[in-house]
């Protein structure tokens, strides 16, 4: 924007005074309301193809099928309940002794009377803290003791995948616990079933069972074996056993034994135990052999509450490697079984020294396990709550992290004993446990087919055994050998070299000579994708579509607006440039004509006058009637044509002034030639006429009221006169301009001869300078009187409207102007 550079002149200029002002307008009125240009950007964006994506139809719900539902309820983890059946005495060392009443707790006064009542009654009751409300729930019921003192009452245990009474039988627990786990196992599955519970109540019975009663393990292993014998399937399995535990010797660290024939201790390396032998199995009697010489191995001691009691955590490992013959797959499963040892109180085990010591690892490695448990728990209830890694703080749960964690499937069988005085036991354990049966498997890490998890403790041999190559023969050829035509086999689907390949409309060509052998079979199964897994993708990538399209038309509207806007801001931004540029010209030219008061010197009239090449002017001096304009006199002097107009109050043309009276009165406006009045008017205010009191005098002395009588004063109204400086091609002449003017003047005949009045008005009009005093009939405010002042006092005493708001002048300040001596400005 430049503003110091004047515009290019207009060829004609008028200012006025006080002009009227044009209301500015406003910020967005201003601007052109017209549609701006669509936008480059909404136009770039190319069409959405909504309609493809919301012709996909999308089920509201997606079906769920009962054996999805099944599954979804398998997907929890399942805890059982088994009720131990309630042993009065135990014999310890052959000798009979009733090892509950050693240390049994509560030992209270009260409970050793009732029970001294009891035995002196000579009938033993079998008082159980423990009720079966049906196979899923159970009510624990507290001591008499308990419930008069008012300190607790009955609660009910329900959700249990089922709950064993004391006199189910193993085989029972297995059908309905163990059975299912096998059956997963066989398919390739892991799994693993781990028991809980107090010391004394039946885990290890449970699990290991006896020779009468075999346990999940010895019933799990023939049933896998009678499986493998009965089923000949394309499916070759290998069966691996391995088994350890974790002990704690007098309370010094956690350590790992190999329970195998020759097994040793044991070390861990991030969830993986070094060392561990597995033993390959052939069939049920090698395995329970195995098991039997383990259990033998097993840290075992006698406390008060338990003949035999497990002083370690037992683990058994069943590994099955499961390899097709004929696709040449593979995969393996493990099915762990955990028998944990007993959660004691001191005070019921009477546990002491090394025993204590057992039973303090014993039982912080319960409260380890249990804690691992109740975080997964809560992180599934609410996953902002962080899966803290408490499986870090005992080896046991190091080792069963991926369990733990929910990773992988396990089952929980708690093992309670029902006895009145076992109610602190029962009630820790349901209190503990139960609340576990709504973790649920949500990530089960399913173990991909032909990858193979190996431990180091297998045999190089075997292990290099079980490596399997890649199943795809690819021969890549430089050349073609067409020599001999390959005849493809069923099972084979050749791609032969330089031969296009349609993919889906789409083709292409290998760039080098490749012979694909493909199993036909093997690259269908696994290129097709599962026909539920690609519908759910479908779905999913729809939804997501559907949103993601909702997003962008959001931001799309979002930008047009915003163009919009920018193109209405701009618009309006370069119209008040334009103004801005427009009003900068408008206060140039009024600062250049400005004079303010401004007394000329004669240095200054010379500069203006050798400045300014204007050497034609016209002076108008107009008085306006309300109606029109009555007259219109001109004069002039010399070549330059002046015009002096005025109207008169009467409408006599007598009334006029004629030209000589006229070219008097331009002698008594003391402008001498044109020269020197071009150059005022060069720098003469446009907004103000300057007359001194000389100047106002001579306009007195002149003779315009002798024949004119009071028509003949130059009225010269404040206010309400209207003083127009039409300047034609001043003070704003180019060279060109100034040329042409000079040729103009010197050509110009002599108008104050030929011409007319107003024809010499007319002629001269681009060449002069017209001022103009316009003034209203009704509303004279000064006049004044030509010939002598006082004349020109009876005058105005005559013609003076005070009402008037306009600045009056009457004989006395004029007179005081006038004695002043000093220039008088008449201004607005
Ligand atoms: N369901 C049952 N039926 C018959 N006897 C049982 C049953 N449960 C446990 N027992 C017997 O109770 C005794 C203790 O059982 P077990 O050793 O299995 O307890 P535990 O929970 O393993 O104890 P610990 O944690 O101290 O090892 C054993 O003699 C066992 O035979």
């Amino acid at each position: 924007m430049e503003m110091n550079s004047p515009p290019p002149c207009p060829n004609t200029v008028t200012i006025r005074r006080n002009p009227p002002r044009r209301a500015r307008p406003s910020t967005y009125s201003a601007a052109p309301l017209s549609q701006p240009p669509s936008s480059k950007t909404s136009s770039a964006i190319r069409s959405f193809p909504i309609h493809d994506i919301l012709s996909i139809n999308i089920p509201d719900k997606p079906e769920i099928s009962e054996s999805a539902v099944e599954h979804s309820d398998s997907e929890k983890l399942k805890v059982f309940l088994r009720i131990r059946p309630i042993v009065t005495q135990q014999k310890v060392g052959g000798s009979s002794k009733i090892a509950a009443q050693k240390n049994v707790w509560p030992q209270n006064p009260k409970k050793k009377d009732a029970s001294k009542t009891a035995k002196v009654g000579g009938k033993k009751k079998n008082e159980t803290c423990l009720k079966l409300n049906d196979s899923h729930s159970v009510t624990l019921c507290p001591p008499q003791s308990l419930i008069d003192a008012r300190r607790t009452k009955s609660e009910v245990y329900e959700g249990f995948s089922h709950v064993f009474c004391d006199e189910s039988s193993q085989s029972e627990v297995y059908e309905k616990m163990m059975n299912p786990l096998v059956v997963d196992f066989l398919k390739g599955q892991s799994g693993m079933l781990a028991a809980m519970g107090p010391s004394g109540s039946g885990k290890t019975h449970t699990v290991f069972g006896s020779t009468r009663q075999p346990g999940m393990v010895s019933l799990a292993l023939r049933q896998i074996f009678l499986q493998k014998e009965s089923c000949r399937s394309e499916f070759s399995r290998t069966f691996y056993l391995s088994m350890f535990e974790i002990y704690s010797e007098r309370g010094k660290g956690e350590k790992i034994m190999d329970l195998s024939q020759e097994g040793g201790d044991l070390y861990m390396q991030q969830s993986n135990i070094k060392g561990l032998k597995e033993v390959v199995i052939h069939d049920v009697q090698e395995a329970e052999s195995l098991i039997a010489s383990g259990m033998l191995k097993r840290s075992t001691a006698m406390t008060n509450s338990n003949i035999q009691s497990s002083r370690s955590q037992c683990i058994i490992n069943i590994r099955c490697d499961l390899d097709n013959l004929d696709e040449d797959h593979s995969c393996t499963a493990i099915l762990t079984i955990v028998d944990l040892a007993g959660a004691e109180r001191e005070k019921r085990t009477g546990n002491q020294g090394a025993r204590l010591l057992e039973s303090n690892f014993i039982n912080n490695t319960s409260m380890v396990f249990g804690l691992c448990l109740r975080s997964l728990l809560e992180h599934q209830k609410n996953p902002k709550k962080p899966l803290l890694k408490h499986y870090q703080n005992s080896l046991l749960t190091k080792y069963l992290r991926d369990y733990l964690e929910g990773k992988k499937r396990m089952s929980l069988i708690l093992t309670a004993k029902p006895g009145v005085e076992d109610y602190q036991d029962t009630s820790y354990l349901l209190r503990q446990a139960s609340p576990f049966m709504n973790i649920k498997f949500e990530s089960i890490e399913e173990q991909p087919l032909g990858n193979k998890r190996r431990t180091q403790t297998l045999p190089k041999a075997e292990l290099a055994k079980r490596m399997k190559l890649s199943s795809y023969e690819v021969s890549m050829n430089d050349e073609v050998k067409g020599d001999i035509p390959h005849q493809p086999h069923k099972e084979e689907l050749v791609l032969e070299p330089d031969k296009e390949v349609e993919t889906d409309g789409s083709s292409f060509q290998f760039p080098v000579n490749i012979n694909i052998k493909v199993n036909k079979s093997k690259l269908i199964k696994e290129c097709i994708p599962d026909p539920a897994k690609k519908a759910r993708e479908y779905h999913i990538l729809s939804n997501f579509s559907r949103a993601l399209w909702k997003v962008l038309k959001e931001y799309k509207n979002k930008l047009e607006a915003s163009e919009n806007k920018a193109d209405v801001l701009r618009h309006n931004l370069i119209a008040e440039i334009e103004r801005g540029a427009a009003l900068e010209n408008e206060l140039n030219l009024m600062k250049a004509s400005c004079t303010c008061g401004k007394v000329f010197t004669a240095e200054e009239n010379d500069k203006t006058n050798s400045n300014a090449q204007v050497s034609s002017h016209s002076i108008k001096v107009e008085r306006i009637k309300k109606t029109d304009i009555v007259s219109t006199h001109s004069f002039s002097f010399r070549s330059v044509c002046t015009e002096l107009s005025f109207s008169c109050d009467g409408d006599s043309s007598d009334n006029y002034q004629d030209t000589s009276a006229v070219e008097v009165a331009s002698t008594s406006l003391n402008v001498p030639n044109s020269e020197e009045w071009s150059s005022k008017k060069n720098n003469a205010p446009c907004e103000y006429v300057v007359f001194d009191k000389e100047d106002l005098m001579e306009l007195g002395d002149t003779e315009f009221g002798s024949d004119s009588t009071a028509y003949d004063t130059l009225e010269s109204g404040v206010s309400d006169s209207e003083l127009l400086l039409h300047e034609y091609e001043f003070p704003f002449l180019t060279k060109g301009d100034q040329r042409k003017h000079e040729e103009e003047e010197s050509n110009a005949p002599d108008l104050s001869s030929d011409l007319s009045d107003s024809e010499c008005f007319q002629k001269q009009n681009i060449l002069e300078d017209t001022v103009t005093l316009d003034h209203e009939k009704d509303i004279d405010e000064v006049k004044l009187k030509s010939s002598d002042l006082e004349k020109f006092e009876e005058q105005c005493k005559e013609n003076v409207d005070i009402s008037s708001p306009n600045v009056v002048l009457d004989k006395q300040e004029f007179k005081e102007l006038s004695e002043r001596g000093t220039n008088v400005e008449i201004t607005g």
